[in-house]
């Protein structure tokens, strides 16, 4: 669907080259909420602009659907734009036009009959869910609101791809959930192909099929979202995966635990997927005699599926114990020992 082959962008400035976008190659497919995650000034919004052919790369060819974005102008460039849409942080609404009228715009720069944009924003107005308000300003409406207006907009000319730029970074954690619920509403529905950038974990976790983590212009790790997170490989990677993870509670939870168990064994489960621990932990429990009490739960959810961490206190004879830590890694389960012993 679309695919970046070996992107350079270089920007020249007045104290030299820039390489803000380097080596990078990237295949996203049809209908997939691909994430693009980095830190301020990781390359993020170069990509989106080379993305919606805003730039063009120095070396390198953007294809959309079998266009080459990167190497065409003109009206056949604004033909393919309007199939690649947009959502911005801050809205860029028309602020003295009302909802309706500010959705409408696109359709009338398209040269859509009246009739037929009056239907298709009342469409839009019900499928991002501002039914009634279409005659209020932006200035009368809240931030989540506003995103909403804004991807009713995105979505007028039936796009084939929505860019977000950072969508939900000006909303509260509430309404950020709000808005990448119907992001993946009309994914579902529509079968959009969404590609977002953000430097928020979560926005990852909640909806993306797949992510790319970019650091100084390249993309240093790429992969399904719920495998990055249970293995994530590069530095910035952990650190990304770590604002969500509840690993540094889990961390401060197996200190704290350490004081209290003097006896024993503390160990960390983790899981992954629709595999689940506990059929496992009650079968160890009656094989090898020893009591097991869980001490610490921490669970996530992605878009392919769950994981998580549990601690578990097993008590008993040292060879038992010893059986049934055994008997956990043989199940497949990813089990350690985190006793400070
Ligand atoms: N038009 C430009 N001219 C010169 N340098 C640029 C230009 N646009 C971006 N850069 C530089 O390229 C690098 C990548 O910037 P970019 O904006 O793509 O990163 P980002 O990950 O989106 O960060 P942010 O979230 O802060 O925008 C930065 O060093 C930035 O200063």
């Amino acid at each position: 669907m679309i695919s970046l082959k070996d992107i350079k962008k270089i920007y020249k400035t007045k104290n030299g080259e820039l390489t803000a976008v380097n080596n990078v190659d990237l295949d996203i497919h049809q209908g997939e909420i691909f994430g693009i995650i980095g830190y301020s000034g990781a390359g993020k919004s170069t990509m989106i602009r080379l993305l919606n052919g805003l730039e063009k790369p120095t070396t390198g060819s953007v294809t959309i659907n079998g266009q080459k974005i990167s190497a065409i102008k003109g009206a056949e460039l604004r033909a393919a734009r309007q199939k690649i849409s947009m959502i911005f942080q801050h809205f860029n609404l028309l602020w003295s036009r009302t909802v309706a009228e500010n959705i409408e715009f696109p359709l009338e720069i398209a040269g859509v009959p009246k009739e037929e944009r009056k239907k298709r924003v009342e469409e839009l107005i019900e499928l991002v869910g501002l039914y009634g308000r279409g005659n209020a300003y932006p200035s009368q409406l809240s931030g989540g609101q506003k995103q909403r207006v804004g991807i009713a907009r995105a979505l007028a000319n039936n796009p084939e791809v929505l860019l977000c730029d950072e969508a939900t970074s000006a909303l509260d954690p509430e309404t950020t959930d709000a808005i990448l619920d119907l992001l993946l509403d009309i994914n579902k529905r529509l079968g959009l192909t969404i590609v977002l950038i953000t430097h928020e974990m979560h926005v990852i976790q909640k909806i993306c099929d797949r992510v790319a983590v970019m650091e100084a212009g390249k993309v240093v790790e790429m992969g399904e979202v719920l495998q990055v997170f249970q293995a994530p490989q590069q530095k910035i990677t952990k650190r990304f995966v770590s604002q969500v993870s509840g690993e540094d509670q889990t961390k401060e939870a197996i200190r704290e635990l350490n004081k209290s168990y003097r006896s024993g064994k503390l160990i960390k489960i983790t899981f992954v997927g629709e595999q689940t621990s506990e059929p496992v932990i009650s079968q160890m429990i009656k094989r090898h005699h020893i009591d097991a009490n869980i001490v610490h739960g921490s669970i996530q959810h992605t878009q392919s599926g769950p994981y998580g961490t549990l601690i578990v206190h097993l008590e008993g004879n040292v060879n038992d114990v010893q059986a049934a830590i055994q008997f956990l890694a043989d199940s497949n389960l990813q089990a350690e020992v985190v006793s400070n012993d």
